[in-house]
């Protein structure tokens, strides 16, 4: 990924909650830490524009999110930390089916893409169920899929493994490992990220450390004592 954000930061009803930061990711995993309210979604939403900086560019594969926000929201999927309320047609395979309207394609491909999608999330199984009979981890992976059908370039995942049983968990953990798009992950289960090459630590609307996830860990330990 080529993320570049330029002397950016983010204000809400006059309430600095990103200062001032200019960063460049460009790593294949990216990890995401930091207390509650830290300012951590707000900067990922920038990435595909969600939430437009008051100061500054940012600038994601090429593409400024401000002027070219189209061609942002095609390239950066998003799971949401509640993924439930992102699954918005009750069969799993039609709403997958959802983000490919786009691309315009015959409904033999849309089919195809939907379960090669499903097939690579080993979700293949789900794709006649509905959403709300699934477990948590099935409706995170179904969010997931319905997001890497429309073949984005990079994917921000906001705590992909909350309130996940440990199978679940590690079922999640796994695919996040395997996918070969690029990937952002916000998350307060640090084991999640070992092995990540670029953690960011983020402390009242501060990056406070920046590096791999080992050391970036250590810091957040010792940062709430
Ligand atoms: N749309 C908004 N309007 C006003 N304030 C907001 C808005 N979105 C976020 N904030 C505030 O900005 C600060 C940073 O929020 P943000 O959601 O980025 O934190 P976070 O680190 O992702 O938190 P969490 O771990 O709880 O999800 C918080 O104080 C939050 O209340």
């Amino acid at each position: 990924m080529q993320v570049v954000f330029n002397d950016v930061s983010v204000t809400y009803a006059g309430r600095v909650v990103l200062q001032p930061f200019s960063l460049r990711l460009t790593e294949r995993r990216i990890g995401i830490i930091g207390l509650n309210g830290s300012g951590k979604s707000t900067f990922s939403k920038m990435i595909n524009g969600l939430v437009l900086p008051d100061t500054g560019t940012v600038t994601t594969n090429g593409f400024d999110a401000r002027q070219q926000a189209h061609e942002v929201r095609a390239r950066v999927g998003y799971v949401f930390q509640h993924p439930a309320n992102q699954i918005v047609l009750p069969l799993i395979k039609d709403d997958m089916a959802l983000g490919l309207k786009r691309l315009r394609l015959t409904r033999q491909e849309e089919e195809r893409a939907v379960s090669d999608v499903a097939a690579r999330l080993g979700i293949s199984h789900l794709l006649e169920r509905r959403a709300h009979e699934l477990s948590g981890g099935e409706v995170q992976l179904a969010a997931l899929a319905s997001v890497l059908v429309g073949a984005p370039e990079i994917v921000i995942m906001d705590e992909p493994t909350n309130q996940l049983d440990l199978r679940n968990r590690n079922m999640v953990s796994r695919t996040i490992r395997s996918l070969p798009e690029d990937i952002i992950v916000i998350t307060h289960d640090l084991e999640l990220l070992s092995g990540f090459e670029r953690v960011l630590l983020f402390h009242e609307g501060r990056i406070v450390e920046d590096g791999p996830a080992e050391v970036v860990i250590a810091r957040y330990q010792e940062l709430v004592g």
